[in-house]
């Protein structure tokens, strides 16, 4: 928790908060309570709120950065992106000096890119920090010389993890980085398309180098020329098969009736058996095994002749190589393009996947690797590799704690995604509930107006919990980040405290819960959004459909929902038995822990509170979620257990335990920490005013999330009787009462309008002159198409029936 904030004067915060234009809203923006400006001092501080203010006065000014009335082609929107990345790029708003000096600026950057543009922060997060921070944290210094190139933009990185027939499963997975200890060298192996790299982000266009994890194989032993039967062509059809290219020599000065042939073999691959190994072979395992001890005695057959037409099968002779051992995924810079012309180096195929259904700015790619050698010194082996000779060394003894380190990236990309789906939500609540605000619907008999449908229950009940939820996760998300940046600064410096290896799991076990619930409330929250706008939400210029499929993207990447949820509740189980000796301090530093405090008590005793005013106190609030967390991970862990008891093995028995267990423990789990965290951020803000807004709003934000569970609550005899009807009337009561702050705390959320680029949820309120402004510029709006004759006359090209 950090320390509390000191208070700034209205008067500094209206240099970058100027009065918001009168309109439409200015009735319910006198209801609010509250300062919209000093409420922003509860995520922000006056470094950040600079930091952001700087880089959207520069978008706004600069050429590149203006919005164009009509949809881009692929191609242009993929440019454009590029344009203004560079742009922001040479401006350096985050120089290192600047992030040491105020952490918090990191994420305050990315929210200002994102709040005008997701494809360009992503484009320029892996250009540039995914590809520098992968070789600061796997990297030897002697690889910085990649970090400085990339900084100075020489160069332009990517991440390439995920193939076409593996991501989740990352040890799956098939491009392999053979070692030649003659050349020093790797060659980089894609089988196939399968094992093609794909969905790597920047490579489609643009990237020079990748960072690849591939299967790190230490080269096998050559026992020498050996023969085999290699089918060639189908008898029946006498076509070759896929990976043989066959042929005929052509004309010779004599017994042209033979057809000579030549032939090569592209990673064909024959079965064991087929080895004509009488004299010597391979066993099952890969053994080298041979009646003779002197290999040239071995050897001493004839050599056959190829029909190049004809031979349906042949006998080869090749190097036999018994295999090389496989050392698990292992990261390779690996350069892809010419940096001067962007043209692919020989042995690299690599192109653009296409279009997306959103991040469309993105060039998210694929490439396939022919042999391709890159030089030893290219291998990111700080936590494992093999030396010049191919003798496999790491500090790790345990090879899934070496490969956990070579993805540790991966976690702080997941502190980030919980920091963006906000960044999503935050856009779309604003839009939706100001549009609410001015759009007005039926209407008490009699009455001179209608009535706004932001007074409607169930309007309110769609918006207002999502509204608490984006305050919740971004103070969260300014926190997560800001604990990020620090272990990060501390482990290239090399000052970590003794908490640092905890802190660490810790992280990644909060992430892999935080980022799943950020996104789905995201989720949930924007498509609550779209529909509370009615129809007008359909329209792209209402700016909430691209949030919607921008965020759909942050459920998938960087580690599958469903799948980070299985990591969580892991190492949940895994803590579960020590629960009496742990100790809180030491193990998790976080306090993600906390709910385990004398949890074998907690656990006894039923939810004492009974008023609806008790059940959505917002103390009151996390105690139940304290007993919730507990229940959700002795239950999951007796489930475990029974099924192992029963004859399962642990595989089967986490995989029978995901449903209504462990993916819902891991939930509640990342829940429980943001409720807390939020409560604690609330009742500690100096400003009165804003505390009382934003501790109704922990009330209905707990309240709404532990509804949700509703079911769990009374099937473990927690709750009984009229607790649930009263838990639901509160959470009523607290929409009602937030109502009337609802605007003013969507101004507090807002970028500037110039970032909104909506034609309902700009500042002014003035949706339909927005809307009538858009539709009447729109590119050909009130032009006869091209096309009119295709109307007129459409029994030209289509025989009429009628
Ligand atoms: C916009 C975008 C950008 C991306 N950028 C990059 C990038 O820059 N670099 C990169 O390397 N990758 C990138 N990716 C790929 C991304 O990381 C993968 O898509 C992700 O890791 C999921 O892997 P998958 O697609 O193979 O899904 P799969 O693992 O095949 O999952 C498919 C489904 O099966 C389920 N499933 C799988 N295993 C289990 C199990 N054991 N138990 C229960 N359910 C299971 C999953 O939950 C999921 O619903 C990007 C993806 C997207 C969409």
């Amino acid at each position: 928790m950090e320390p509390p904030r000191k208070m700034v004067a209205e008067e500094e915060l209206k240099v970058y908060f100027p009065d918001l234009p009168s309109g439409p809203l200015d009735g319910y923006r006198k209801k609010g309570t509250f300062s919209w400006r000093r409420m922003k001092l509860v995520y922000d501080n006056l470094n950040t709120i600079k930091l952001k203010h700087d880089i959207w006065t520069f978008m706004e000014k600069h050429p590149l950065f203006q919005h164009s009335e009509a949809s881009l082609t692929l191609d242009d929107e993929r440019n454009v992106t590029v344009k203004r990345m560079y742009a922001m790029h040479n401006e350096k708003f985050t120089a290192m000096e600047k992030i040491i000096e105020e952490p918090r600026v990191v994420q305050a950057e990315a929210e200002a890119m994102f709040m005008f543009d997701s494809s360009l922060a992503i484009k320029k997060t892996l250009t540039f920090n995914m590809f520098a921070n992968t070789i600061r944290g796997s990297g030897r210094p002697d690889q910085y010389q990649f970090v400085e190139d990339v900084e100075q933009a020489k160069i332009g990185g990517c991440f390439a993890l995920t193939e076409v027939a593996h991501g989740s499963n990352a040890k799956g997975m098939r491009t392999t980085a053979t070692y030649s200890p003659e050349k020093k060298q790797f060659i980089m192996h894609s089988a196939d398309f399968e094992a093609a790299k794909f969905w790597v982000g920047s490579l489609g266009k643009c990237s020079t180098h990748a960072i690849v994890y591939a299967m790190l194989i230490s080269k096998g032993t050559n026992h020498g020329l050996h023969s085999f039967i290699v089918p060639i062509r189908d008898p029946k059809t006498l076509k070759p098969y896929p990976g043989v290219i066959v042929g005929d020599i052509g004309e010779k000065i004599g017994l042209n009736g033979v057809d000579n042939g030549f032939v090569m073999f592209n990673n064909y691959a024959i079965p064991k058996k087929l080895a004509l190994d009488k004299f010597g072979g391979v066993d099952d395992n890969g053994e080298y095994k041979s009646p003779f001890r002197d290999p040239s005695k071995r050897f001493g057959a004839s050599l056959g002749v190829l029909s190049g037409k004809c031979s349906t099968h042949a006998i080869v002779y090749a190097m036999l190589i018994s295999k090389g051992t496989n050392h698990g995924l292992h990261s390779f810079i690996v350069p892809i393009r010419d940096p001067k012309t962007l043209k692919p180096y020989p042995g690299v195929i690599v192109g653009d996947i296409g279009e997306k259904i959103g991040l469309n700015g993105v060039d998210n790619g694929f490439v396939m690797f022919n042999n391709y050698a890159i030089p030893k010194k290219l291998a990111l082996d700080k936590f494992g590799g093999v030396d010049d000779n191919g003798e496999y060394k790491s500090p790790f003894r345990d090879p899934s704690k070496r490969f956990g380190a070579s993805l540790g990236v991966l976690s702080g990309g997941r502190v980030m995604i919980t920091s963006i789906s906000t960044n999503y939500l935050q856009k779309a609540i604003v839009i939706a509930t100001r549009y609410s605000a001015i759009r007005k619907q039926f209407g008490a008999e009699n009455a001179i107006e209608e009535t706004p449908v932001l007074e409607y229950q169930q309007q309110q009940i769609r918006l207002l919990p999502y509204l608490a939820a984006t305050f919740a996760q971004r103070i969260f998300c300014t926190w997560f980040g800001t604990v990020l940046v620090h272990m990060t600064i501390d482990n290239y410096a090399g000052t970590q405290d003794e908490l640092a290896a905890a802190r660490g799991i810790e992280v990644h076990a909060l992430s892999s819960a935080a980022k799943p619930v950020c996104g789905w409330v995201a989720r949930d929250g924007i498509q609550n959004c779209r529909e509370a706008c009615g129809g007008h939400g359909y329209l792209k210029a209402s700016g909430i459909g691209d949030l919607r499929n921008e965020n759909d993207a942050n459920c998938t990447y960087e580690g599958e929902n469903s799948l980070l949820l299985q990591q969580n509740s892991n190492w949940l189980l895994g803590v579960w038995p020590k629960r009496r000796q742990i100790k809180i301090a030491q193990e998790s530093p976080l306090g993600t822990l906390e709910f385990l405090e004398n949890v074998d008590e907690v656990l006894m005793k039923p939810c004492s509170w009974k008023t609806m005013d008790e059940l959505i106190d917002p103390y009151n609030l996390t105690q139940m979620y304290k007993w919730l967390t507990a229940y959700m991970l002795k239950t999951t862990y007796e489930k475990v257990a029974k099924l192992k008891r029963e004859g399962a093995d642990n595989l089967q028995a986490k995989n029978d335990s995901q449903s209504y267990n462990a993916v819902t423990l891991s939930v509640i789990y990342g829940e429980n920490y943001i409720l807390n965290h939020f409560y604690k951020t609330a009742k500690s803000f100096e400003d009165e005013a804003c505390r009382k807004v934003l501790l109704k709003m922990v009330s209905l934000y707990g309240a709404f999330l532990l509804e949700k569970h509703m079911a769990t609550l009374y099937i473990g005899g927690y709750f009984s009787l009229d607790q649930g009807l009263h838990l639901r009337e509160g959470i009523l009561k607290m929409c009602s009462l937030l109502a009337p702050e609802a605007v003013a705390l969507t101004d507090t959320l807002a970028p500037p309008d110039f970032c909104m680029k909506s034609v309902l949820g700009m500042s002014d309120g003035e949706a339909y002159k927005h809307l009538q402004n858009r539709v009447m510029t729109y590119p050909g709006a009130l032009a006869r198409p091209e096309w009119w004759r295709d109307v007129v006359y459409w029994d030209s090209y289509i025989p009429s029936k009628l």
